[in-house]
Formats: C-alpha cells, structure tokens, sequence
C-alpha cells in the first residue's frame, strides 16, 4: 500500500476553536469493534460523534479535525495545564500531537483486520509553544505503508502557518 495525500490545506481551513466537543464521550474502542472497521472508519466515527474519543483528547485539548487516506490533521489548544516548570509548553505536549497525527496517518491506509502501534519517533521542536499562540494543528502525512511497516511525517503549525515542530515516525503494522 502507498499514499499519495493531497498538499498540506491552508490553516484557515482549520477553524477549530480549540476544546473537544463538549458532553462527549471518551473511551478506548474495543480490539473487537476495531477490527471490523477499516482505519479511516474509526476517525470518522469519532468525527461523526457515533464512536467515542480518545481519553487523552481530553487532556490534550485536542480533535481530529481532517482525516482522510494518508492524511489526518488534528487541531489543539494549548493551555497553562500544559506547562513545564519552566515557562513553556512540556515538550510532551508537541510530541503526543505529533505522534497522534503521524500514526493516525499511517492507521488512516489500514483495511480491517489490521492493527498497528507506534515504534519510533523523532521530533524537533523549533519554536517554544505557549498558551498565548492560540489553536495549533497538527498535520500528520503517511510516507509509505508496507505489509509490516508505516512511516509518516508531522508538523505542528499555528493559525498563521508559523511552524512549531515537526516529526517523523515509524510504526509496526499487524493482523487483530
Ligand atoms: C530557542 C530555540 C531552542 C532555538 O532557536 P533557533 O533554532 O536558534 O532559532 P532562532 O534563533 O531563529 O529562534 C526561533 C524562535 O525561537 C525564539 N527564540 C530564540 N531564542 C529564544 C530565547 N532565548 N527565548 C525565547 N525564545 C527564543 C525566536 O524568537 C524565534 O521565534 P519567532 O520566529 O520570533 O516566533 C528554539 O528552537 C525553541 O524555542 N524551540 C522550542 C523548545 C521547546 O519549547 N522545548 C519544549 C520545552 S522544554 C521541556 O518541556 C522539557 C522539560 C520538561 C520538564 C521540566 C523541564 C523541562
């Protein structure tokens, strides 16, 4: 399998205000629901509001805001409960958007009946993110899926298109 998605959409395409949909449900899918629906099926479900969210969307500030074959965007709002001691935004913060965009990519080229998790990813984080820049997205674009292994790319950009970080990623890819 391999991915052709489209260019990157301008950041006014994304006009996510930043929060989770309110009153909705968040919960792991279960290993038995997910292997009857093809990847893209599962973003769409939780798009649509007819499959929970993840749990750490909560945490995160974060939803899926796009998600199509090889390419899924994922908007964000950091805050102050995302702090490090030291005046910015944990790191961790970049690298669990960057790390959710990239292999959601990779899930996104998925049929049913494959399971897949992360293996490894590399991150640069280039601008420190605050709670004063507003919403940021998070674009993940799959690289190459094989029978075994995906490999995606990622950037973290602001409303403006300002970069914040970026990344990459490979993830084994596995029957359910
Ligand atoms: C500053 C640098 C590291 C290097 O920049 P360079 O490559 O040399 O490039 P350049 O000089 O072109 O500047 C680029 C932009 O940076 C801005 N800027 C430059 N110097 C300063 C400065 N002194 N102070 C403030 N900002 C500065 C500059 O205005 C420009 O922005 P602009 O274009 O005006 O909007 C940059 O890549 C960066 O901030 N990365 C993010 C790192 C980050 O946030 N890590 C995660 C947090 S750590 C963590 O959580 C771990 C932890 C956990 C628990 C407990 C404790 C710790």
């Amino acid at each position: 399998m391999s991915a052709a998605p489209k260019e990157s959409a301008s950041a006014t395409a994304w006009p996510f205000d930043g929060r989770p949909p309110e009153g909705g449900a968040y919960a792991p899918v279960p290993v038995e629901q997910l292997r009857e629906m093809p990847g893209l099926q599962l973003f769409h479900g939780i798009m649509a509001g007819t499959l929970p969210g993840a749990p750490i969307a909560q945490i995160m500030n974060m939803w899926i805001q796009e998600a199509e074959p090889g390419r899924v965007v994922f908007g964000a709002r950091p805050e102050k409960q995302h702090y490090n001691p030291i005046g910015s935004v944990h790191g961790g913060y970049a690298g669990t958007l960057l790390d959710s965009c990239m292999s959601c990519a990779v899930q996104s080229m998925l049929p049913k009946g494959s399971g897949y998790t992360t293996l490894e990813y590399k991150i640069s984080l280039l601008r420190a993110i605050t709670d004063q820049i507003g919403a940021v997205y998070a674009e993940g674009k799959v690289i190459q899926v094989g029978s075994r292994i995906g490999t995606a790319e990622g950037r973290i950009v602001d409303a403006k298109g300002k970069v914040y970080a970026t990344g990459t990623t490979t993830c084994l890819i596995f029957p359910i």
